[in-house]
């Protein structure tokens, strides 16, 4: 069954509550346009920096959780919460929270692969200053097609994505936040990358980009189709970035390039440890 996705590109700002009332408005919006399926970006209710995540984070349940599973009930969407800082047990999380219509929680991604990198002379990040990986891969069901979650860094991970489509996922949601050196250079590329490896639909969806704030977003929230053709996308200002997704295309694509089939299986392969 063919159905709207709406990549929400919030404009993230410093006033938590602030973040959740423009994301509510903009759930809304999108849930009136008939979407289906509605994504947050990554810390959608926080700026993003390691020295942020401390003051921010929350516990799940917690203001912001129970803020999105409300947004997910009253328009009766699937809510794919971007992601928060999440505290729990004395340590944190950049963790992904996922409702369903009926405003319950059906996943839960704590980001496996930290953003720890080095560029010299443009950017040097160290998620793990402050956070900690998460354990487990995330997929959750929806009357439309199975989907999986990472968050920003981890579509760097090809096996990642590779063992989603194994889990028969035919949408991929990575809410993100590149930035002005590695966006440009490598966001679309890699949305590409793990929508052909995979022949399935990849969504990114960032913030809105804050010249003003420590981590400059590169926005560029996108959709790609199976066939690696970028379906939707947009520049760095707040935006709904809507797409239609048919869950039948990745097999058609599988079924013309049937890479799935072709694969040496007698001499390699990819599986989950965890
Ligand atoms: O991989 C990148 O270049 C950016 C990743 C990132 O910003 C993140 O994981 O939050």
């Amino acid at each position: 069954m063919a159905f709207k996705l709406a990549c929400v590109q919030l404009a993230v700002t410093a006033t938590k509550s602030d973040n959740l009332v423009r994301a509510a408005k903009l759930v809304k919006q999108a849930a009136q346009q008939g979407s289906k399926i509605i994504a947050l970006p990554e810390c959608f209710n926080s700026p993003y920096g390691t020295s942020y995540f401390p003051e921010y984070a929350e516990q799940i349940p917690g203001t912001s959780s129970n803020e999105l599973s409300k947004m997910a009930k009253e328009n009766s969407v699937f809510l794919i919460g971007g992601s928060i800082p999440e505290e729990s047990d004395g340590k944190l999380y950049n963790t992904c929270c996922v409702y369903n219509p009926d405003g319950n929680l059906v996943a839960k991604h704590r980001k496996v692969h930290l953003f720890d990198i080095d560029v010299p002379g443009k950017i040097r990040f160290q998620e793990s200053e402050t956070l900690k990986p998460g354990n487990s891969f995330t997929t959750f069901d929806t009357p439309y097609c199975k989907v999986g979650i990472g968050i920003c860094y981890d579509i760097r991970f090809a096996e990642l994505a590779q063992i989603y489509a194994n889990q028969d996922c035919k949408l991929l949601v990575y809410p993100g936040a590149f930035n002005m050196t590695t966006g440009p250079a490598h966001w679309e590329l890699l949305t590409r990358a793990r929508a052909i490896d995979n022949q399935l639909y990849v969504a990114t969806v960032s913030p809105a980009r804050d010249e003003s704030a420590t981590y400059v977003a590169w926005g560029h929230s996108s959709v790609v189709s199976p066939w690696g053709n970028v379906v939707a996308t947009t520049d760095h200002e707040e935006t709904i970035l809507y797409s239609d997704i048919d869950p039948s295309y990745p097999d058609e694509v599988r079924s013309q390039i049937p890479i799935r089939n072709q694969k040496r299986q007698d001499m390699y392969e990819v599986k989950c440890l965890k």
